[in-house]
């Protein structure tokens, strides 16, 4: 259970993220699907109901007892609205993504200058390196913020609407990036999403919230299916599954956007 004050914004709504899949959260606005995100980040207070995190050793460890730096260096977070940090570069902001690793001290982190080239290169923004983070564009700037996860270098990958204010080249690019980190890299992956069609492009398993409880979950074929959908999202929504690519398509029908463009209408003259 997930409160603000004393209103329950998410209830009995359970979440597993295995490592190689991904797992898309999809859902009306305001339905939880933020709140439940930074619940398994440890930045919302869980009221009831538990978040736990295997281990290197394979064990179940629970996540809301472990030392910061410890559950740190499991899971990260890209949250939808971070502060822009002033008089910092953007190499500042990845290499904070290190901070597990080095210490109160700033204890040596041989493989942190490796991850932090890593992390800039996979995302794009190597030339970006020397600016200063408060000139960029919300798109540069949510890859900076996305490469800071990654230089973290952690097991679990959360991420919520990561491709808000990305051009069409660098959503299609993180989409590949994030496949990537899954399968050739092991990472267990949720994030939220608000296209379904994406969504269904792209995870294993698509979880549907609805008033802070989950209305369905399972493969997108399954789960993102009319009736459903119209039904949580309050709007006609009709799906199909293209025959030549085979790829699930969702379409909402307003009273404006379903008809045809006006064609002007044509005179005879005799
Ligand atoms: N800081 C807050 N204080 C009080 N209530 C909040 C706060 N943040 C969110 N809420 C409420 O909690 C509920 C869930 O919000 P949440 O942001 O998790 O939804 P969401 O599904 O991520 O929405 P969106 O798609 O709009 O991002 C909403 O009713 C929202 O109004």
């Amino acid at each position: 259970m997930l409160r603000y004050g004393d209103r329950d914004v998410v209830h009995g709504a359970g979440l597993r993220l295995e490592r190689g899949r991904i797992v898309a959260l999809v859902g009306p606005n305001g339905s939880g699907k933020s709140t439940l995100l930074r619940a398994l980040a440890r930045l919302h207070d869980v009221s009831s109901g538990s978040v736990s995190v295997s281990t290197d050793g394979g064990e179940d460890a629970d996540a809301l007892l472990m030392k910061r730096s410890d559950f740190a260096r499991h899971v990260t977070l890209l949250s939808q609205s971070r502060p822009v940090p002033h008089g910092l570069s953007v190499r500042d902001v990845v290499e904070f993504g290190r901070h597990p690793y080095r210490g109160r001290w700033r204890a040596a982190d041989p493989e942190g200058r490796a991850a932090v080239e890593r992390a800039m290169a996979l995302t794009g923004i190597t030339e970006l390196s020397g600016r200063g983070v408060h000139e960029l564009s919300g798109g540069q700037l949510q890859r900076v913020w996305l490469a800071s996860c990654l230089a973290q270098d952690t097991s679990v990958l959360l991420l919520d609407e990561p491709t808000n204010h990305l051009d069409l080249r660098y959503k299609v690019e993180i989409f590949d990036l994030v496949y990537d980190l899954a399968r050739l890299h092991g990472v267990a992956v949720g994030l939220v999403l608000h296209d379904l069609d994406e969504a269904a492009a792209l995870a294993d398993e698509v979880v549907v919230l609805s008033e802070g409880k989950i209305a369905a979950a399972g493969p997108a074929h399954e789960v993102l299916e009319s009736d459903l959908l119209s039904r949580v999202y309050a709007i006609p929504i009709v799906t199909h599954t293209d025959p030549l690519t085979g790829r699930l398509r969702t379409r909402a029908v307003g009273r404006h956007t379903d008809r045809q463009h006006d064609q002007p209408e044509r005179t005879t003259r005799s």
